[in-house]
């Protein structure tokens, strides 16, 4: 196939993922609605999309959720169990059907999605297809991951596993080293105090010709290898020492427990960590049982669930930051909060390798470990630890930072969880193009992303981020696009196929779903007005998208997720700008939001097509500000002109709830001044960049 064409089937074949024409069932369904023909006991291999363990694992098939809300619920799932007469135990986050009989099937069963694992023939799948297999031959299950790939899949996991065993058998473990050597390769990987007793017997190796470590991934039936970890260092211009990851197979299917070879059966307790040196350094210290995430702090797979189930205790130690705290708490909410305890970071608790290297006693810190379940009421007395993480983590807890918007972060600070940021701007102005490169931004800093893009398809809205990732028009350069989509592929990034008018609790349902599933950290929903049409015309309009609004603002705190709602603005004098009471509907969208995010437009003569972003409201520290966006047709960015990028300037002091407020117009990128009114409130920052201070405290 020619490489014009591989392309135009590569766009087909995102387009059968995403597009709203591809059917709007979940793969579940076509399991169910094509009943597989060893269903009655023949040992055929599964027809394709029915019963693949690996396939399940595949990114491209979980990028798109389509109405995945849980078909069943647990008592559903109890319930079919009693009546087939199978014995289950009710544990943390999984029912346990544990192996008897001459089957000796054991099998895991999600409580939240009712999806099934079983660990000893590696199959996994829906509950319609647990059910289907139950229902019928019940030794089904057993074969049920045997021969189900296609040849095309079965040719890549072959590849990986081959490259695989080629890194493998070309690393040598570190005791073969030289004593130099391994010392200089223990310096760089921050494990000076690791024993090769220790890096032995978790099987860790160096690959000299890439100058890495390599963490094996062996399967817990027979030990054999099923991919690894290679984790290299380099040098940044300024010296500083970076670490990179590279995973086989990919890091979507990489699930790997590092560590879970070592478990006893009989363990009851267990420290997660967030990588596999920090496992290494507690395992040394404490002779705790120990594993460490695949992907880090980024997300906890439902897959590797029951995998934990066997533990009566669960302390997390996912590192020494923020950011690892935060998804303590949120992975033990995963895991059953009543048997977490959580290390909370700090200068005393450092990440494990570094409590490790500095001499503290791991040991202790772990038994000091708070339990994760918290009380309704609380004192002072147990909020001052984490009053006083904020105070000392100020960067941290002001989010995620932005790079192609280094103005967002002067005045926004950064993008946080569990907050809500409406959006408006006038009709076709350019919203989802801005917030695209907005969301993928965050996105490529590991902010684990999920758009519900109701207007436009997902193919085109793919095409578009495709587009501005690549900074270049891939019309014109076709050969690169297997090249640029690779890397796309690889962003932690996911599309609800719902397109046009929809029902607010479907999308709501699968918010919730995604947010278990891949620890969704911000939902983009454009836009508001799809989800208004369900109801009645009795319904009052106003009141309905009220109620939306606090339906969002809800599941934002509840889930620890941000989510950006963008809402068209009342019809207006075209040449106004647009204010913050100029947001659809009542004053509710403001009042709830953190933030207020408006994509000005100048409508001059002299400069037709101009566009500014104005952040009306900051409930963070009421930072409020204006910065010009300079469009880029050709990548579609939204890039802030280098010329203006000191010209960060204030608005006079909008109360963002107060509907006679008027915001003061952004002035022409190249003739800006501070307004006279507030130029006492202006603060410059270090680049020159003026913020209105007194704006919106205290909202
Ligand atoms: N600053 C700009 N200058 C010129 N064209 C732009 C600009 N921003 C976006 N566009 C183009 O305008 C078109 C509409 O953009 P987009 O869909 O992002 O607007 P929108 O505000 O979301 O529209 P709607 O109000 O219908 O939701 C797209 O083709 C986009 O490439």
């Amino acid at each position: 196939m020619s490489s014009r064409l591989r392309a135009a089937a590569g766009v087909l074949r995102v387009a059968g993922r995403c597009s709203s024409r591809s059917p709007r069932r979940p793969l579940s369904c076509l399991a169910r609605a094509r009943p597989p023909p060893w269903h009655s006991g023949a040992k055929a291999a599964p027809p394709r999309h029915t019963l693949n363990p690996a396939r399940r694992f595949k990114k491209d098939a979980k990028s798109t959720l389509d109405l995945l809300a849980p078909p069943v619920t647990v008592t559903d799932i109890k319930q079919y169990l009693r009546s087939k007469d199978i014995q289950f135990h009710d544990g943390y986050s999984c029912l346990h059907v544990p192996s008897a009989g001459q089957e000796r099937v054991s099998v895991f069963i999600n409580k939240t999605t009712g999806q099934f694992l079983c660990p000893d023939s590696r199959a996994e799948g829906s509950w319609e297809d647990l059910r289907d297999c139950l229902d019928g031959h019940p030794g089904a299950l057993l074969a049920y991951g045997e021969g189900a790939e296609d040849e095309e899949e079965r040719e890549e996991t072959r590849r990986e596993l081959s490259e695989a065993q080629r890194i493998w058998s070309g690393a040598a473990p570190l005791s073969d080293l030289d004593d130099e050597e391994a010392r200089l390769v223990k310096a760089m990987y921050q494990i000076p105090k690791i024993s090769n007793g220790t890096l032995n017997k978790f099987g860790v190796r160096y690959f000299k010709p890439t100058r890495s470590l390599v963490f094996p991934w062996f399967s817990g039936q027979d030990c054999g290898l099923r991919g690894l970890k290679l984790l290299s260092a380099g040098t940044e211009g300024d010296g500083q020492v970076v670490y990179a990851e590279a995973t086989i197979p990919k890091v979507a299917r990489y699930h790997n427990l590092f560590g879970l070879p070592l478990l006893g059966r009989k363990d009851a307790e267990v420290v997660l960590t967030g990588c596999e040196r920090d496992s290494l350094a507690v395992s040394q210290a404490t002779g705790l049982p120990t594993v460490a995430l695949p992907r880090g702090v980024g997300c906890l797979p439902p897959a590797l669930l029951p995998y934990l189930e066997q533990f009566r205790r669960v302390t997390l130690w996912l590192g020494g930051d923020m950011r690892s705290w935060e998804a303590s708490k949120i992975f033990a909410r995963k895991l059953g909060l009543k048997r977490c305890s959580l290390v909370r970071p700090g200068s005393t608790q450092p990440c494990p390798k570094q409590a490790l290297a500095q001499g503290k006693n791991l040991a202790r810190v772990v038994r000091a470990a708070i339990p994760a379940a918290h009380k309704s009421i609380v004192s002072f007395k147990q909020l001052r630890e984490d009053v006083y993480g904020e105070l000392a983590n100020t960067e941290q807890v002001a989010g995620v930072q932005w790079t192609r918007f280094p103005e967002m972060n002067k005045i926004l600070k950064g993008h946080r969880k569990g907050e809500l940021t409406v959006f408006t701007g006038p009709t076709g102005s350019g919203k989802t193009t801005f917030i695209s490169e907005f969301a993928l931004d965050l996105c490529a800093s590991g902010v684990n992303t999920l758009w519900g893009s109701f207007e436009i398809n997902n193919v085109r809205l793919a095409k578009v981020m495709l587009t501005q990732f690549a900074r270049r028009r891939l019309e014109e350069d076709l050969e690169q696009y297997d090249a640029w989509a690779d890397k796309f592929e690889e962003l932690p990034l996911y599309f609800m196929t719902f397109h046009g008018q929809q029902n607010i609790k479907s999308v709501l349902d699968t918010m919730n779903h995604a947010v278990y599933l891949y620890d969704i950290g911000h939902v983009v929903i454009d836009n508001l007005q799809f989800m208004m049409g369900h109801e009645s015309p009795s319904v009052d309009k106003f009141a309905m998208q009220d109620h939306i609004i606090g339906t969002f603002r809800k599941f934002a705190t509840h889930s620890s997720c941000h989510v950006t709602l963008i809402i068209h603005p009342r019809k207006e004098d075209d040449d106004r700008e647009l204010q913050t009471a100029s947001i659809f509907g009542t004053a509710k969208a403001s009042q709830e939001a953190d933030n207020v995010l408006i994509l000005q437009e100048k409508k001059l003569v002299t400069c037709p097509g101009r566009r500014s972003l104005q952040v009306a409201k900051n409930r963070f520290d009421g930072d409020v500000g204006v910065f010009p966006l300079e469009f880029n047709k050709s990548s579609l960015t939204f890039s802030t002109p280098l010329k203006g990028r000191n010209k960060l300037r204030k608005v006079k002091g909008e109360k963002p709830d107060d509907p006679d407020a008027t915001a003061e117009p952004p002035a022409k990128p190249r003739a800006e001044k501070p307004a006279k009114s507030t130029a006492k409130a202006s603060r410059t920052t270090a680049k020159g960049a003026a913020v209105d201070k007194n704006s919106t405290k205290g909202d």
